[in-house]
């Protein structure tokens, strides 16, 4: 497709669609409590259509009327063998979450999904879950998918400390012990803070969990009650707003009801690092959400490492994008799990950067870009990666000579299905 190119300025205003973790944990939390639970604000796309149809595969009753699902729990052992294996799409947060709660369950399984999906790690899930005392099996010594999770098995608690940090791992291990015997308490300890979901959902229903810094006690053997449940927007999605608003020139764009859960907003604390002008009005604080107002702004380079990574991971590419517009030098480091998300993000952001000119180096867990740099028109392949893909959408909006185009645009449906309809009603407001 053709991509929008010499922007005058992205005007208005935008509510962005639900947040995709929660999304998920919304379809797993009301599937294996007891009762209805109710949701509202669901993102309605490819991942999460993954994980909801996994869960009817396993004969969970869910309504859809668009954002508004309601969904019929009947606890843990309500869930029944699939018939056929799990197409997890190209979604990791649904395989590795439900592999969690399969690890458990009396019946066999087996997950699987697209390209990108079958070169994603699974030892990190595997190895702890076998811990546990499940029988997991994939393919290479990284337990790439497909994945065969054999039922029949107790599982027990651990003491684990996580190598990576990464919320899809600790959440699997979160729905395995919620598995364990009643008298069994598990312990996780993080790498670092990463995104928590998981842990709040539980707590939201009915559950027991005990968190302390990055230390995290699970009991056994417990029993959950459905709930309703209000998704805010995605930060992930609205960051690309965010950005837009920031670099392309005559901007200001007010994004609603946006989450900002602390473990999401790392890009916010960048943007302010960096100069940019983003301001927070109507925060509602039961539900984490605020209204974001993004303008044009001067921005400066940044150091991103240490604990802030997990708080913005899903967001470096179009971060990246946005340091090529910073006066001076951005550095991005330990940020190594780029490298294993549906593309490796250092890479594919390096190549489509430095086509378009801008002056950026790879290294093995990030990224140093020199800003200020104008970029040229270039043809871009999303590469099966939807944030790819709308980085590129964003980075076309700042080229001034040339056409820009871009093949695998399907690739956002994943997460952001009305991103192109965004894009106009913004651009087009001039
Ligand atoms: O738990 C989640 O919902 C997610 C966690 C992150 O992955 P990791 O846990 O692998 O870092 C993130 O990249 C992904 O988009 C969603
Ligand atoms: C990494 C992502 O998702 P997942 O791991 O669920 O495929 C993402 O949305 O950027």
């Amino acid at each position: 497709m053709k991509l929008e190119t010499k922007s005058q300025g992205l005007r208005g205003t935008l509510k962005v669609p639900g947040d995709k973790s929660i999304s998920h944990r919304s379809i797993m939390f009301g599937s294996i409590a007891h009762g209805k639970t109710e949701v509202e604000g669901i993102l309605q796309g490819e991942d999460v259509i993954s994980t909801m149809n996994a869960f009817r595969a396993m004969g969970v009753q869910i309504q859809e009327h668009g954002s508004r699902i309601t969904i019929e729990g009947k606890g843990f052992s309500g869930l029944k063998a699939p018939k056929k294996a799990l197409d997890m799409g190209n979604s990791g947060t649904s395989t590795r979450l439900i592999s969690g709660i399969l690890a458990g369950r009396p019946f066999d399984s087996e997950l699987f999904g697209d390209a990108s999906l079958s070169k994603r790690p699974m030892d990190r899930i595997a190895k702890p879950l076998r811990l546990m005392g499940a029988k997991i099996a994939g393919e290479t010594d990284r337990d790439l998918p497909p994945l065969k999770i054999s039922g029949n098995v107790m599982l027990h608690e651990i003491d684990y400390k996580l190598p990576v940090a990464s919320a899809q791992v600790k959440s699997a291990l979160i729905f395995a012990a919620l598995q364990t015997d009643k008298k069994a308490v598990t312990r996780l300890v993080e790498k670092e803070k990463t995104r928590d979901h998981t842990e709040e959902m539980l707590v939201q229903f009915g559950g027991q969990i005990a968190i302390s810094g990055k230390n995290i006690l699970i009991p056994g053997g417990q029993k959950l009650q459905g709930q309703k449940v209000l998704i805010p927007g995605d930060i992930s999605s609205a960051a690309f707003w965010l950005v837009a608003g920031l670099v392309v020139p005559n901007s200001e764009i007010e994004l609603r009801n946006v989450g900002v859960n602390v473990t999401r907003t790392g890009i916010l604390d960048v943007i302010e690092e960096m100069g940019g002008q983003v301001v927070r009005i109507h925060e509602d604080e039961t539900n984490h959400s605020a209204t974001l107002v993004v303008r044009t702004s001067a921005l400066v380079g940044t150091e991103i490492s240490g604990e802030l990574i997990p708080r913005l991971i899903d967001e470096l590419p179009i971060i990246a994008l946005l340091a090529t517009q910073a006066a001076g030098e951005t550095i991005i480091r330990d940020a190594e799990e780029l490298r294993v998300k549906e593309t490796d993000r250092i890479s594919v952001v390096t190549h489509l950067l430095q086509n378009m000119g801008a002056e950026i180096t790879p290294t093995s867990d990030g990224m140093i870009i020199r800003g200020k740099t104008p970029l040229h028109a270039t043809h871009v392949d999303a590469c099966g990666d939807h944030r790819i893909g709308m980085m590129a959408a964003i980075a076309a909006l700042l080229v001034q000579e040339g056409q820009m185009s871009l093949v695998g645009e399907e690739a956002i449906q994943t997460s952001y299905p009305s991103f192109f309809d965004d894009l106009r009603l913004l651009n087009s407001s001039n």
